[in-house]
């Protein structure tokens, strides 16, 4: 028996030698198995945190027909023969077809990104932590580079780093904390206030949930599906209150509101806007609380966009674009405040929020110095997936009222449709990533492909209802 753990054990230091990790890992998870070996902790972290990603999308059964399998409109599948019918987009990286899988597709895609101008401190920034090199890294046209592999050394960190200094974050209206690491990167902590499985009351108005950091991981890898690869990257972690929060925290704002509530557990509520009250405690598990941690982008001003499309408060009093479609033509297209770039950057935020039903889209954020040319962050995405039967369609009021996609918007969502792999699927796989992996509740997912049609539905009737051009409604700007 000896001997043959020997063998077993020197096998992995060969294997990690030459890394070759992924059959190290096999051979890591069978040893232990059957010999009760241990293996290198940092080995089996990164390995689960990258072997899902790099194998999203491609084990799905082709058979499969996309998101229309379970949620059909007919009206959208006219459209795609529409869509496939045109000359301009034959033989191009944009052409659908229902057998290629989307992991392919958008891979082809992702060849033709355009790389910008990077952020002008990049050049003084010299630093080798994983959370410097991304922010070295920051384009112009995208967060980070779908082939950069920082990100996954960017997501350890973020889960396993301790954290030297927790103080509220400045510019949020709830519980939410900044936090700094011992690397010396700084991060943004939100914590699970309500079950993943637990629907928002019908009664409540967006502005009273609670913030789901479960749906800002799901928003991160719905993003990257997208190839958009514009939020922050964000990883599920549990947070002792005693260990990591009571020693580092700011002591008028977070440890002067620690306590014990009558049950025992370790509690506290903060300071800030809202729910950070006696009344709304976060309350540990007896001081364990889970959330989501994101990466603070340190190093380069960002300026927060009021949106057109923002929300009254209280919400029962409705702005202008609730009551009137013609919002987008009379008050948005004609202000010269908004280029074509930055209104299908709405166009693309709007999707995201009316696929996963975000209500609370109040502002958007850029890097200031790339003014109109550029991306929004897709920041604050917790409240999302709060209402699994429920689709906000005034979430798509920026595509409804303005008929504006862009044309490779447009192809992976028309590719998601008619498969083989549909939208949830490719989420599910995605989120395996994450080490609280559901992540989701499988009704919310179900969710995605009923909405993937009705935005689609949506975009066809611009065209084939309205009567609108197509070259009026689907922009190809060169950019995704
Ligand atoms: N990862 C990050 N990196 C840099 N800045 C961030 C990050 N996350 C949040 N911020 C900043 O903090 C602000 C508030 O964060 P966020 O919107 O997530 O909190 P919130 O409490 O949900 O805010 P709100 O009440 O406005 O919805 C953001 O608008 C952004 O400017
Ligand atoms: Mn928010």
């Amino acid at each position: 028996m000896l001997g043959i753990k020997y063998f077993v054990t020197s096998r992995i230091v060969l294997l990690l030698l030459r890394r070759n990790k992924i059959t190290a890992v096999c051979l890591c998870a069978t040893a232990l198995f059957v010999f009760g070996l241990s293996c290198p902790q940092t080995l089996l972290t990164e390995f689960s945190l990258r072997f899902s990603n790099n194998n999203t999308y491609r084990i799905f059964p082709s058979s499969h027909g996309g998101s229309r399998a379970n949620y059909s409109f007919p009206n959208v599948d006219w459209f795609i023969e529409q869509y496939q019918n045109r000359s301009d987009l034959r033989g191009t990286f944009f052409e659908v077809d229902n057998v290629q899988s989307y992991h392919n597709f958008l891979t082809k895609i992702n060849t033709i990104k355009k790389k910008g101008k990077k952020l002008s401190s990049s050049n003084s920034l010299n630093g080798t932590q994983p959370f410097e090199i991304f922010m070295k890294n920051v384009n112009q046209n995208y967060l980070y580079h779908p082939d950069d592999l920082i990100i996954w050394k960017v997501l350890r960190d973020l889960r396993t780093r301790p954290i030297t200094k927790v103080e509220m974050n400045p510019g949020s209206s709830h519980l939410v904390l900044r936090m700094s690491l011992d690397n010396g990167g700084m991060a943004i902590f939100k914590v699970q206030r309500t079950p993943k499985d637990q629907e928002v009351h019908p009664d409540l108005f967006f502005i009273r949930e609670m913030e789901r950091p479960n749906a800002e991981v799901a928003a991160f890898y719905l993003d990257r599906l997208l190839g958009f690869y514009r939020a922050p990257p964000i990883v599920s972690r549990s947070l002792n209150i005693t260990r990591d929060i009571v020693p580092f925290g700011d002591k008028r704002t977070i440890v002067d509101t620690v306590h014990r509530s009558p049950a025992g557990n370790v509690c506290f509520f903060g300071t800030c806007l809202d729910y950070c009250s006696l009344h709304t405690p976060v309350c540990g598990k007896p001081d364990l609380i889970e959330g989501a941690v994101s990466m603070y982008l340190t190093g380069a001003s960002i300026e927060t966009i009021q949106t057109p499309w923002g929300r009254y408060i209280p919400p029962f009093w409705k702005t202008r674009w609730e009551k009137d479609d013609t919002f987008c033509d009379t008050d948005v297209k004609t202000n010269s405040n908004y280029s074509m770039r930055t209104l299908l950057n709405y166009m693309d935020v709007s999707v995201m929020d009316f696929l996963t039903g975000n209500l609370d889209r109040h502002h958007t954020e850029v890097f200031k110095e790339f003014k109109q040319e550029t991306f929004f962050i897709h920041f604050d995405n917790g409240r999302g997936f709060g209402k699994s039967k429920y689709d906000c369609w005034s979430c798509m009021a920026p595509v409804r009222q303005c008929c504006l996609i862009r044309l490779s918007t447009l192809a992976k969502l028309l590719k998601l449709y008619i498969g083989p792999d549909s939208l949830s699927q490719v989420l599910r796989e995605s989120l395996k990533a994450d080490p609280s992996f559901p992540v989701l509740w499988e009704p919310h997912l179900d969710a995605l492909d009923r909405r993937l049609g009705k935005l689609l539905s949506a975009i066809s009737d611009c065209i084939n209802v309205k009567g609108k051009a197509w070259q009026d409604v689907v922009i190809d700007d060169g950019l995704n």
